[in-house]
């Protein structure tokens, strides 16, 4: 249990994953700081279900950086502001770059000179592009074919640098697909626009949409649909405490994967919605979407072996409950 005065600025903390890092940093005593656009974020989530301090700004806005830093005495930042859909970022590319890439290297640089250096950063396996391997190492090559893979791989080679040349201290997660809630209820998954699989398809269980779309149904995988690797958001929160603690013990900058290891077709993620909201889900089939990869499937092997990871959610069926549990709360089914 850290001190009562470790305090962590979480950027896009009333986001999806961010908030579930920011319940899992109280719950384990830290003093949370959020800063969030609310271009996509939940300003409840964080003042009403949280209760932590929301500064509502930019990370590209220099003048608040610099003033966050000058009030709080922050020891580490999570990082998980950042555009993330991989469609819009072949439509959108320079907004990809500009939010991802720039956003990033200002708050970067309004940390090395308030001498933060304490990083933990969201990165993605869009970063891989097409595997060669799965399940994927982080050895393996980074060549992403969309500009949302591409930002956060500029990012992690920025973060390269700054180690050797400042001694600033980072650890990088390359999260393959997040997915469920927390499993008390308490937060979920709440993009608008929604475009992930997941609740795209809870949606149409609960009769908000008429059916799912698949995106390509002539990938070279065993029904012919992408495969993803689907990894409990609680689960990537928990990695996230034993990163920021790696990095508070003075350890050294590194990178991992958080994944489950376990690779399910966007066919087998419907089916098994279907057996666990007990609903039908009417299926439309539609061609590939730009930027997706065929398969893409984390080994998990280095976050257990360095960080001590156990991801706890493994099963398929249980983030889809726990999605589905949330999702019925929100639209007042249960
Ligand atoms: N969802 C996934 O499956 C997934 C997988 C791999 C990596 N990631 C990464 O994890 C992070 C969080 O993803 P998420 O699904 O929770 O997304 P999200 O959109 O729910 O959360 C991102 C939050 O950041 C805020 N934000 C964006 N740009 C900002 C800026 N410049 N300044 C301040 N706030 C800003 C948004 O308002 C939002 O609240 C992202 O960096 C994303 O690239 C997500
Ligand atoms: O209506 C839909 C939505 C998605 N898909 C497919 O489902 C899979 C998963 O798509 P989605 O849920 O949109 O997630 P990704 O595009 O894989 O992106 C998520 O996962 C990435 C890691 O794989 C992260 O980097 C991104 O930030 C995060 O949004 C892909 O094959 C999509 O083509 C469909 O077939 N129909």
């Amino acid at each position: 249990m850290p001190s009562k005065k470790t305090t962590i600025l979480v950027t896009g903390g009333a986001g999806y994953i961010g908030a579930h890092a920011v319940l899992a940093l109280q719950h384990s005593g830290y003093e949370v700081i959020v800063l969030d656009n609310l271009v996509y974020g939940h300003r409840d989530i964080v003042e009403k279900i949280l209760q932590v301090e929301l500064v509502i700004g930019d990370t590209s806005d220099r003048q608040l950086l610099d003033h966050i830093f000058a009030t709080h005495k922050i020891e580490a930042v999570m990082h998980f502001a950042a555009y993330a859909y991989v469609g819009e970022s072949m439509v959108s590319p320079a907004k990809y770059y500009r939010n991802n890439v720039v956003g990033t290297l200002i708050l970067l640089e309004a940390m090395l000179d308030a001498s933060v250096r304490k990083f933990v950063f969201s990165s993605t396996c869009a970063t891989y592009g097409r595997s060669e391997t799965i399940p994927i190492p982080e050895t393996h090559s980074q060549q992403p074919i969309n500009p949302y893979g591409a930002s956060k791989l500029m990012v992690e080679r920025i973060l390269r640098d700054f180690d050797t040349a400042y001694d600033f201290k980072s650890v990088t997660f390359r999260y393959f697909n997040a997915a469920g809630a927390n499993p008390t209820g308490l937060i979920g998954e709440n993009h608008t626009p929604e475009t992930h699989l997941i609740p795209l398809i809870l949606l149409a269980a609960l009769g908000k949409r008429e059916s799912i779309s698949i995106f390509g149904t002539d990938y070279s995988t065993p029904d012919g649909t992408c495969i993803r690797d689907y990894t409990h958001v609680t689960d990537i929160a928990q990695a996230h405490l034993l990163g920021l603690e790696y990095l508070l013990k003075g350890k050294d900058t590194d990178t991992f994967n958080l994944g489950n290891g376990n690779g399910f077709s966007v066919r087998e993620v419907i089916e098994a919605a279907r057996h666990v909201t007990q609903q039908e889900i009417p299926v439309v089939e539609y061609p590939r979407r730009p930027g997706d990869p065929s398969i893409l499937v984390g080994s998990n092997d280095k976050a257990r072996k360095i960080l001590g990871w156990s991801p706890q959610y493994l099963d398929l069926n249980q983030i889809l409950t726990h999605a589905w549990q949330w999702h019925q709360q929100q639209h007042g089914k249960q």
